[in-house]
């Protein structure tokens, strides 16, 4: 560091003023402060910072464009666009292999579906599960159940925000006819009102449509009025209202309280709730202008019930504990917490194969029969799939009812990665921070690996970093070599990290082999040493056999090379070798605490070819 001689001497003088006590340091301010800083990041930060925001071009990023995948964005827009018309989408199966943008294209969609039936008040959900973390019946269930607990809690505030202005415009919708308050209770007031054409406090013209995609339903009164007559007929038969979600949009009240209003009122229509009651004394009409007209309430009083029935629905939901239920339970409060409203609910559930290998299919059979059984709502499921193969796995009805759509995401190739990074690269990086031969190089790099548009953003991530790290302004080809090297290490450490205690040892065996100067090793060569290593840790010695398919599955990560050479009148023999830096997976090997255990391995390795 530059400033390493002058700094020393400043704190010197801040350490010998501490003979005098600490609070000297404290009590000069600025002074002290600069004195005791040595100036350990002011070089890093001096460093003009390659990056302009680094954090577009990490994996939690969702850009807003995904170049390449038009058709497949286009293809899930109009399966989902079923649930902005009320009706249930197909489920739709996404599959293809890693990195190749199904999760980022599914939430793309998935963001749009939600802004847009926000826009047309079409009442519509999506959820978002990875299921290689949330990974069994329970955990899904539980998940989803909390998530729409909490949804549901949210909806009743704003419900109840919404009664609550309404009460309001009423109190000033009397006041202005100089009516005094009557028992909040009684609806007959009303009705005088009703007889005064003088109304003059609310615009009538509030009433009015806000535009969503079905015209047809878009007349307020006459739906309020239609909600009205099936109360005030006491009729319990349920309003049809799961078929079309979208028909309510269409006749809302105002500005502020729109289609929810009538949405819970003529659900609660159905369960003869308290719209029963109150419509029994208002037969009838209310004058245009008043706050009440074109919603399903026909007094104050009715009003203030429908908020105290909300908010005793929300007092009774009940979150469901991460474990301790028994499965019914939890999918019974799962399935009550999203017929609570009328709306479609689109379930992601990413990894999905994660799942069916953890815990089967019974999470996916329950989900895809929900349909059957729900009176306001509707579901529909995305899987999203690494793994071509794992409906094999399922039932054939779920398998049906799951592969309704198929979508595949086929790799990129190195032209559409390197349109990608650019994209990325346009905000990620200082002007000029890129020599040109970068991006290319990236995108050959991950294009070689399957197409793996992650792995191409880690590179050019990587690459910056190392750069910025040597303190030069621009990534130049070299720095993408170098991360691409130190990308593979990491992998490495990674998955040999992960490792069983076996395949650590077989592996083990193969280095000290290879660090004894054995080349073409074979598979009994790493099966004494390897029985050596077991006695030394206590460990239980496997089969050769055994043995044999622990060196098959290393050599599929890629970690060793094994190959099989015939060996003329002597058969075949498989020839193994590492296929990894061998320093560094030594030192993972090692920090095994079982494995570190093994003592002096040199002259014990020595010993077995001197037999
Ligand atoms: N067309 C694209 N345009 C821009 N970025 C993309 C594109 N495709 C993928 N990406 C980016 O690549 C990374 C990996 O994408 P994503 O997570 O969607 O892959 P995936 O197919 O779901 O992979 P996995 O199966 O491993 O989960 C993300 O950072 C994503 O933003």
């Amino acid at each position: 560091m530059s400033d390493d001689d002058s700094e020393p001497t400043g704190s010197d003088e801040v350490e010998i003023d501490n003979t005098n006590g600490f609070s000297t340091n404290f009590e000069g301010t600025d002074l002290a402060d600069e004195e005791s800083n040595q100036g350990l990041f002011d070089d890093l930060l001096s460093g003009e910072p390659i990056f302009e925001n680094k954090e577009v071009l990490r994996p939690s990023y969702t850009p807003h464009e995904l170049p390449h995948r038009s058709d497949q964005i286009n293809k899930m827009a109009t399966i989902l666009v079923a649930a902005l018309r009320g009706e249930t989408p197909s489920n739709i199966l996404i599959y293809g292999k890693t990195g190749t943008g199904k999760t980022a294209s599914a939430k793309f969609v998935s963001k749009e579906l939600e802004s847009t039936s926000q826009k047309y008040s079409v009442p519509c959900d999506v959820e978002y599960i990875n299921c290689e973390v949330t990974d069994t019946q329970y955990r899904v269930l539980a998940q989803l159940a909390n998530k729409f607990i909490e949804k549901n809690k949210e909806r009743i505030d704003d419900r109840v925000e919404s009664l609550k202005t309404l009460l309001e415009g009423l109190e000033e919708y009397d006041a202005a006819r100089s009516i005094p308050e009557s028992d909040s209770g009684s609806g007959s007031d009303l009705f005088d009102i009703a007889d005064d054409s003088s109304a003059e406090s609310v615009d009538p013209t509030a009433v009015e449509d806000n535009g969503g995609p079905e015209t047809g339903q878009s007349s307020d009164a006459a739906d309020a009025n239609d909600t009205h007559d099936s109360v005030s007929s006491g009729t319990d038969t349920p309003t049809p209202s799961h078929d079309s979600p979208g028909e309510t949009e269409g006749s809302s009240v105002d500005d502020t309280e729109p289609i929810d209003l009538v949405d819970s009122a003529s659900r609660r229509d159905s369960s003869g709730s308290h719209t029963d009651e109150t419509a029994a004394t208002s037969d009838g009409d209310l004058p245009p202008d008043h706050p009440l007209e074109s919603t399903p309430f026909d007094s104050r009083s009715a009003v203030e019930t429908r908020i105290e029935e909300l908010e005793d629905d929300k007092e009774s939901f009940e979150e469901v504990p991460m474990t301790g239920w028994p499965t019914d339970r939890v999918y019974s409060v799962f399935f009550d917490a999203v017929d609570y409203d009328e709306r479609v609910v689109v379930i992601m559930l990413d990894e999905i194969d994660k799942l069916v290998e953890k815990s089967g299919d019974d999470t996916l059979y329950n989900l895809s029969r929900m349909n059957s059984e729900l009176e306001n709502s509707r579901v529909s499921i995305i899987g999203i799939s690494n793994d071509l193969k794992f409906t094999d796995f399922l039932d054939p009805r779920v398998k049906s009812s799951l592969g309704e759509e198929e979508i595949v995401f086929p790799p990129y190739d190195a032209n559409q990665l390197r349109d990608i990074l650019e994209h990325r690269s346009e905000v990620a990086f200082k002007a000029n921070a890129l020599s040109d031969d970068v991006i290319p190089l990236c995108a050959a790099f991950a294009a070689q690996e399957h197409g793996d548009a992650r792995r191409a953003l880690d590179l050019l991530r990587t690459a910056g970093e190392l750069a910025e790290r040597s303190q030069t302004e621009t990534i130049v080809e070299d720095h993408v070599r170098q991360a691409q090297d130190k990308i593979e290490l990491d992998r490495v450490v990674e998955v040999v990290r992960t490792l069983p205690t076996q395949s650590k040892l077989v592996l083990f065996s193969i280095i000290l082999l290879e660090k004894n100067g054995v080349h073409s090793i074979n598979t009994g060569e790493v099966f004494n040493i390897y029985k050596r290593l077991c006695e030394e840790i206590d460990a239980d010695v496997l089969t050769q056999r055994r043995v044999t398919d622990l060196i098959s599955e290393l050599d599929m990560l890629g970690i060793v090379n094994a190959v099989v050479v015939s060996k003329g009148r002597y058969g075949r023999t498989k020839e193994i070798s590492l296929s990894v830096p061998l320093e560094e997976t030594e030192a993972v090997l090692l920090s095994d605490s079982r494995l570190s255990d093994i003592d002096d391995v040199q002259p014990f390795v020595q010993a077995r070819f001197e037999n």
